[in-house]
């Protein structure tokens, strides 16, 4: 008798699992889908369990097999970037449903429709989840935080952005920047005067030192040490990325995983070394100001502050964490892509090369008033940011069933913003959208596109905006001035243009440059020092 019990309850166990399991994968699917049609909303067909991953897949692998045909003068790249996008949207329209295994993700690009979920309604969406192996990496910080926890947060981290406070970073970033220069003019020196330079190995360099004087300011070396593991930790997590994500993988004790974990210890552990050492600094001077303005003063600061913050020391590594993966490749990509855009285009590389030498004092690092000043650089930016935004696409989760542009939109629907998308659209940015023309933003941002319903949203919308885009915009700008009064350049015969998604747009098969330090105009202008004349 007991057994039959048991018997019986086992099946009815295994019956219901089996139903829930059907719901999840297939019925419930097929009436989203039926839901959406209604509203003409249509798309690839879902598949049990894998939804539409496998043709996505298939499309994005097909588009990287060949980089974009010589001579570069288009920069229609979205194709190859977004492949499953350009595709399913030629068929589908602009608004389009797609499948990642049972999560219905409903492609949006209308800039309207874009408006509502970031702004009008943004209460409705939330930050949607990361894949789990980014989410160790980038720590569960500012990025990923929501509700009142985000919001408490983002106060606190502020005044770390501010203007006034990036402009005392401008002489140690500048300093960096000099020093790659000075070492690339070497290896010009030992050669015959020009030399290839993959820049998207470089460029990492500065902004890692960019990102570790606001995340860390007096504890610079400390910082710097802590970082370092980081970006093995990001080299193991780009890798795995690339594999085909098995659900549990990462916990599997295997070689690579194994080292991941040590790392993740040893950064934690360097961490909480450093917010005690700075705590007890703190506590000495009994003042709390002395912590300084930079991310770990401001969250210490927080943190002590016991009836309105709940800021812990977890907390603070956690946001460490997520300011080096947000602050880190993000710019350094800002800064690839222009470079390789100016090679590119050298009549651009031309003006801008003037307005550096007519703005800057030639001897000594720019400084913010004159970076202020540097428009057409400006421009270059933003037309860099327009055609190859770092992040391509950003996505929200419905929180609750939302109405959207007259469509009822079920909870738990995810929400593809596909930023780069948005850039790239004729009706938006006119005939030329797809050309290098920075000339576009002469009268700003407002004024470039030829519809006035075009969005330009590099850096996102609405709250959850990007809270670094000023230290980024400082880096890039002042980076480039340095290089351009220094080096003349152009594409190497190795590069290959193929922009292509690893969590970020990078450059599939880097970004050799070839630089030459012009002894003329070096004698004219730039940050030399008298040693370095004779060198
Ligand atoms: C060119 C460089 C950068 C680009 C293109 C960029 C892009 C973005 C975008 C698109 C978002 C919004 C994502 C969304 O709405 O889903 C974002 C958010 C964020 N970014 Fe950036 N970013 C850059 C540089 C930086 C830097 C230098 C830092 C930090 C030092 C940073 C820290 C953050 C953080 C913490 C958030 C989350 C903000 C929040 O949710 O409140 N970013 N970024």
């Amino acid at each position: 008798m007991g057994w039959g019990w048991t018997a019986a309850a086992a099946v009815a166990v295994a019956a219901y699992v089996a139903a829930k399991l059907m719901e999840v994968l297939w019925w419930r699917p097929r009436r989203v889908e039926e839901h959406f049609a209604r509203y003409g909303i249509r798309g690839p067909r879902y598949r049990f369990f894998v939804g539409c991953v496998r043709e996505m897949v298939a499309l994005m692998v097909a588009a990287s097999a060949n980089p974009m045909p010589r001579p570069y003068r288009s920069h229609n790249v979205l194709p190859r970037v977004l492949a499953f996008y350009h595709h399913w949207r030629k068929i589908y329209g602009s608004t389009f449903l797609i499948w990642f295994g049972p999560t219905p993700r409903l492609a949006v690009a209308d800039p309207d429709l874009i408006r509502e979920i970031m702004l009008s309604r943004a209460d409705h969406f939330d930050r949607y989840e990361s894949h789990p192996m980014v989410r160790q990496l980038e720590g569960e910080g500012l990025v990923s935080l929501r509700g009142d926890k985000w919001a408490h947060r983002r106060k606190v981290l502020t005044p770390a952005f501010h203007m006034d406070n990036l402009k005392l970073l401008l002489p140690f970033v500048g300093k960096t920047v000099v020093d790659m220069a000075d070492k690339w003019r070497g290896m010009a020196a030992a050669t015959s005067g020009e030399v290839e330079i993959d820049v998207s190995e470089w460029f990492q360099v500065v902004t890692e030192d960019a990102i570790t004087r606001t995340a860390f300011g007096q504890s610079y070396e400390d910082g710097k040490a802590v970082f370092k593991l980081q970006t093995q930790l990001m080299a193991f997590a780009s890798e795995a990325f690339r594999k085909v994500f098995i659900p549990g993988y990462r916990f599997l004790p295997t070689r690579k995983n194994t080292s991941s974990w040590k790392l993740d210890k040893e950064i934690r552990k360097n961490l909480v070394t450093l917010i005690g050492r700075r705590q007890e600094a703190v506590d000495d001077e009994k003042k709390v100001d002395g912590c300084g303005k930079d991310l770990l003063g401001l969250m210490i600061k927080a943190s002590n502050d016991k009836v309105s913050s709940h800021i812990t020391v977890n907390d603070i590594v956690e946001e460490c964490k997520t300011f080096f993966f947000a602050g880190k490749q993000t710019t350094s990509n800002l800064l690839t892509w222009t470079t390789v855009l100016l090679a590119m285009h050298p009549e651009w590389q031309e003006r801008a090369r003037k307005e550096v030498l007519d703005v800057c004092d030639p001897h000594d690092i720019p400084t913010r008033e004159q970076l202020a000043k540097l428009k057409t650089l400006g421009m270059i930016l933003n037309e860099t940011l327009r055609l190859y935004p770092p992040a391509v696409a950003t996505v929200r989760r419905a929180k609750s069933d939302v109405e959207l542009g007259g469509c009822l939109v079920p909870r738990g629907t995810e929400l593809l913003i596909p930023i780069m998308a948005v850039h790239h659209d004729a009706r938006l940015w006119g005939a030329d959208a797809t050309q290098f023309n920075p000339a576009r933003f002469a009268d700003g941002v407002a004024r470039a596109a030829k519809h006035p319903a075009a969005l330009f949203i590099p850096f996102g919308l609405g709250a959850r905006m990007c809270i670094g885009q000023n230290l980024a915009l400082m880096e890039a700008k002042l980076t480039v001035a340095i290089i351009l009064q220094r080096f003349e350049f152009r594409l190497s015969p190795n590069y290959l243009h193929a922009p292509t998604v690893l969590m970020l747009l990078h450059p599939q098969y880097g970004a050799p440059v070839i630089f030459r330090s012009d002894p003329i105009r070096l004698k004219l202008c730039p940050l030399l020092r008298p040693h370095e004349q004779s060198s």
